[in-house]
């Protein structure tokens, strides 16, 4: 009997243990799949606006340092599932070659025995920051800016990460070597130092097989396009096929400036031809060596690539339309801005900044917006598309019509000041600036009749602010703002030492390529850089973030003010209208919620539900540029 109740006891305990190890392990699963399912969750997020990490699983980094896009690397399309536990590792010579992941003599000890480094690298091993420090030194060590250019585009093939560090830690110093003036020379001499396509080219022998090309760029989780076709690069025309140094340095600047993951960018020319004489002589051209095609083969070929880049990337891929000529640009806004996340960078990029300069001058000026007279010289993308944007606000803040707002603001373009009755010869876009007026043909004379208090230059042509030009704005002005937008420095209205000088030192000045300070009278004017590279990278983070369908103006004005309000007094004492370079990410982040915050009020947000902070959603976005650890 006893042995018969020891058996029932054994085999109820038996019973129990092996139903509640059940439910033990039940829970474990379920614990471990509601781990995995936040996980997921957490690196799908992370993956869409900035890539997951699990190359490194001690990366101390944080969020923005310890992320980078091996899901990108691992998924063939977007539709493949996430595997955040896949880890695909280059080793050996192969990861030395991977600009993604290499670190040079930083790999350690450990990382070069497990990842077959031994014997490839010499005995030391150096610091990110030791690293960091030699390059500098070097690069200062060229006296032309093209080398370090280059130098510059040579690191960034060898080391990404350390090449963002370097331009994240430097980025008032490095800035005018990866972009504007440099990047013009770049682009101009590019057939001649090109080495290795940093972009994809699709030209019109790829027509009708667009998507075919796409798909050829290794990178697959694509957040960002910046596009050109090359006909109006900076202020130097039409550079063909070479105008590919244009969307690799925006990018560039998209992942220091606004830490979008460097994976997540592809910059792309578009070959349609070029009309530059120069070039189709150039034995060194990379381009197509014909003629721009136009009308309905060009219009044709850019419809294939719209919609082959929704159909690989998706709905929520931001495309970046810069430096295409304004016969083109503005009909392409207007046509994908419907159907596209697009954004013309010249026209509205421009105009952002530019306003935001503006507003934050009146501190200086006084008077409201709508106290003030605006002249531009040039009636293209950025003169035009500032002036609209400007109206606006005016609009927006005062309750007036914006056809009213309009009649203070007065462009010239090279035939003169655009009046009424030069209306029927008048480009679309030049249409809304004809204001009554009798015909003035030169600069000097419309500024004397119209009486600006503010003067941008949108020509490209340099020196087209003369000394009388500029006088005359000083002797109707106690403190005439004006702005030398056009590119490269060459093409530049009036440099800082002449707005400064003319003017004796009244003017506040800023320029579209970097000056150095300016001393006057034992005084040191300090001039800012009105150039849409404070807007564009924070401007798309925050639409990327918030998984944004359409660009809207509102978020453009919103940016604007964004900037405007990160101008401190320690600026303003030096004369500035921008924050320096050295604070762009905390200007981008903030930027970047402005733009979120104004999508999601217009229910143009995809991304649910809403972060709560997002200022510190952007900062926790962010790619930086620290080596993970490879186990
Ligand atoms: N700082 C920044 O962030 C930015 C700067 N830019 C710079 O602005 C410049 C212009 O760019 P964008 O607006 O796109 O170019 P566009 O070609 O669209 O416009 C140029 C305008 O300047 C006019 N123009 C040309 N020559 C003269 C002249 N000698 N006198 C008066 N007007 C003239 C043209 O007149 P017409 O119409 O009669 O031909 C046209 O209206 C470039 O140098 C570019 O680098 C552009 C974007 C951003
Ligand atoms: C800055 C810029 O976009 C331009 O000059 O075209
Ligand atoms: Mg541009």
């Amino acid at each position: 009997m006893l042995w018969i109740v020891v058996n029932v006891f054994v085999l109820v305990l038996c019973f129990s243990l092996f139903h509640w190890k059940g439910k033990a392990i039940g829970v474990l699963k379920l614990l471990k799949r509601g781990e995995r399912k936040v996980r997921v969750e957490m690196e799908s997020t992370l993956k869409e606006i900035n890539g997951g990490s699990v190359l490194d699983l001690d990366d101390k980094a944080g969020v923005g340092g310890g992320v980078e896009d091996v899901y990108g690397e691992d998924r063939a399309s977007e539709n493949q599932p996430i595997t955040p536990w896949t880890v695909t590792v280059a080793s050996g010579y192969s990861l030395l070659r991977d600009p993604h992941h290499n670190k040079g003599l930083a790999f350690t000890e450990k990382e070069r025995d497990a990842h077959y480094l031994t014997g490839l690298l010499p005995p030391v091993v150096l610091s990110q920051e030791l690293q960091e420090k030699k390059l500098m030194q070097n690069l200062r060590q060229y006296t032309v800016p093209l080398q370090r250019y280059m130098a510059m585009m040579d690191l960034q093939e060898r080391n990404e990460k350390l090449f963002y560090k370097l331009l994240i830690d430097h980025v008032e110093e490095l800035l005018p070597y990866v972009y504007t003036p440099t990047v013009g020379e770049a682009c101009q001499k590019y057939g001649s130092i090109f080495s290795r396509p940093q972009g994809l080219y699709i030209s019109l022998k790829e027509k009708g097989r667009v998507l075919e090309v796409l798909k050829n760029w290794p990178e697959k989780s694509i957040q960002v396009i910046v596009v050109t076709d090359g006909e109006r690069i900076l202020g130097l025309g039409d550079q063909g096929c070479q105008g590919m140094g244009i969307p690799v340095g925006k990018l560039s600047l998209y992942t220091a400036l606004g830490g979008v993951r460097p994976s997540a960018c592809l910059p792309i020319t578009i070959d349609v031809g070029t009309n530059n004489k120069k070039l189709l002589e150039d034995e060194f051209y990379i381009g197509l060596r014909q003629n721009r095609a136009t009308g309905q083969e060009y219009a044709e070929l850019l419809e294939e690539f719209m919609s082959a880049v929704k159909q690989n990337y998706g709905e929520k891929i931001l495309i970046q339309f810069e430096d295409f000529a304004n016969h083109n640009a503005f009909d392409l806004l207007a046509k994908y801005r419907t159907t596209h996340l697009v954004f013309n960078d010249d026209i509205q990029g421009t105009a952002s900044v530019v306003l935001a300069g503006i507003v934050a001058a009146l501190r200086e000026l006084g008077g409201t917006l709508a106290d003030h007279t605006f002249l531009f010289l040039g009636a293209g993308e950025a003169g035009t598309g500032i002036a609209e944007l400007i109206a606006l606000e005016i609009s927006k803040k005062t309750s007036i019509p914006v056809e009213d707002t309009r009649k203070k603001i007065w462009l010239v373009d090279s035939k003169g000041l655009i009046v009424s009755s030069r209306k029927e010869s008048l480009q679309h876009f030049k249409k809304p600036w004809a204001h009554e007026h009798e015909p003035v043909k030169e600069l000097l004379d419309a500024v004397k009749v119209i009486k600006p208090t503010v003067l941008i230059g949108t020509s490209g042509v340099g020196k087209t602010f003369t000394k009388e030009v500029v006088e005359a704005m000083a002797s109707i002005n106690e403190k005439p703002l004006i702005l030398s937008l056009s590119n490269p420095t060459s093409q530049s209205e009036c440099t800082a030492e002449e707005a400064y000088t003319w003017t004796e030192g009244r003017a506040i000045f800023a320029s579209g390529s970097p000056f150095d300070p300016v001393e006057y009278n034992g005084k040191v004017y300090v001039p800012g850089q009105a150039n849409n590279a404070y807007i564009f990278p924070g401007l798309g983070l925050g639409l990327i973030m918030s998984g944004t369908v359409r660009v809207h103006d509102d978020m453009l004005l919103e940016a604007s003010e964004a900037l405007a309000a990160q101008v401190s007094e320690e600026n303003y004492a030096k004369g500035l209208i921008y924050p320096p370079f050295t604070n762009i990410r905390k200007i981008s982040a903030n930027i970047a919620a402005r733009v979120a915050a104004k999508a999601y009020e217009l229910g143009l947000a995809s991304r649910l539900p809403r972060p709560k902070d997002l200022v510190k959603f952007a900062e926790s976005c962010m790619y930086t540029p620290v080596y993970n650890s490879y186990r």
